[in-house]
């Protein structure tokens, strides 16, 4: 058994986490934390966990995370860079949901998320927890950090082209929509249903967080460093990624449908959708997820593809457990095999 910790077990991905990993067969929720919440039972804030998890939230507290063998951080970012030092000196395995050990580069961290990095230090050790790319590293790691929710619909769409060596890494683009969940449980008044209700916007054109996620991994599958224009956009809905990827061929591509299959042909997680689909955020809501399409309109020389996930699934909680499968020896498939909800 393996006996795990969640810190922000009260946000979005901390209770996705709860709900996969109380199904699981090989895990035991040893503690999860919330300030606010601290000492309530997890099922009286969650009631569709009634049954199935019988603890309560405590303070987050190194000593008590400390016995556990791997602890999941679904906290802000700048949060875990503060605790996995000291858990992972004391034997801890670690996951962070968060944003802090994805990016090599600590000056680039701290130019995107406005401060310096805490422990610098474990940057190069950290691993990329993108399982369709880094998975023979993710199973000898003790520190991954988790992706993002809009890097994982644009990373996976845009690596076969890259790694075939099919498209201008010049000129990329990535037009981004999510629902409102990928921004947390917290109070704000953009999230209200009257601000996101019956109406679809654009933010963060000048320069997205993720923008530097994205371009780092893009540049490790193309071998050279990628230009990306990304527009993240929020859709009224609770769940859901859609990622409409757009580049330009730079010689006689074959079959893109072929390529697309053959490069995800082992993938779990990774559904490439028949010719001419266009795949639809609620075909993998619920479910460790991503459905691809790949288009050549009118046979020209733009390629478009289309990818859906569900943004607190493999966006986030799923493909943690995905990673802690991985980590803990464990089949990278426990626990996941989830089927999206319909309607
Ligand atoms: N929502 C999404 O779709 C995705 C989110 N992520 C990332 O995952 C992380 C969690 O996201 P999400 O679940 O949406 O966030 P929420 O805002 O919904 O939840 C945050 C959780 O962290 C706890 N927390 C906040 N501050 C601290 C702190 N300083 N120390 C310990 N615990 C703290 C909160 O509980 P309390 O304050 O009571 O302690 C709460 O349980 C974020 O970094 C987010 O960017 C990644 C991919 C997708
Ligand atoms: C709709 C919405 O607000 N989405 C979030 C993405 C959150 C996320 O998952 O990003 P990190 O894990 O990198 O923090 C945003 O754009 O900030």
């Amino acid at each position: 058994m393996i006996e795990v910790g969640i810190v922000g077990g009260t946000g979005y991905t901390g209770v996705e986490l709860l709900r996969l990993l109380c199904r699981h067969a090989d895990v035991r929720i040893r503690a999860v934390t919330s300030r606010s919440d601290a000492g309530k039972r997890v099922d009286s804030i969650y009631p569709n966990l009634r049954g199935f998890v019988d603890v309560a939230f405590s303070e987050p507290d190194v000593e008590v995370l400390a016995q556990c063998d791997l602890v999941f951080f679904a906290t802000p970012n700048g949060t875990a860079m503060r605790m996995a030092p000291e858990l992972l000196d004391r034997g801890v395995k670690v996951i962070d949901l968060a944003a802090d050990f994805r990016l090599k580069d600590a000056a680039e961290w701290a130019q995107w998320y406005g401060e310096p990095h805490a422990c610098p230090e474990l940057l190069a050790e950290a691993v990329y927890g993108l399982p369709e790319v880094n998975r023979a590293a993710i199973r000898k790691a003790r520190l991954v950090a988790n992706p993002g929710c809009y890097p994982t619909a644009v990373q996976l769409g845009f690596l076969p082209l890259l790694a075939a060596g099919l498209i201008d890494g010049a000129h990329l683009v990535a037009d981004a929509k999510s629902g409102v969940s990928g921004a947390g449980r917290k109070a704000e008044v953009p999230m209200l249903m009257a601000e996101a209700g019956e109406s679809f916007k654009a933010y963060g054109v000048a320069g997205h967080r993720h923008l530097p996620e994205i371009r780092q991994g893009l540049a490790e599958a193309a071998g050279a460093a990628v230009g990306l224009t990304f527009v993240p956009h929020l859709l009224p809905m609770i769940r859901g990624i859609h990622a409409t990827l757009y580049s330009r061929l730079t010689g006689s591509p074959g079959d893109l449908q072929d390529l697309f299959e053959r490069h995800y042909a082992d993938e779990p997680f990774v559904d490439v959708l028949p010719a001419g689909s266009h795949p639809e955020t609620r075909n993998v809501r619920g479910a460790n997820r991503c459905q691809i399409a790949v288009h050549r309109p009118q046979g020209g020389d733009t390629v478009v593809v289309l990818s859906v996930i569900d943004n607190l699934v493999k966006g986030a909680a799923g493909q943690a457990v995905q990673n802690m499968n991985l980590m803990c020896g464990l089949e990278e498939t426990a626990g996941l095999m989830l089927v999206g909800l319909s309607p």
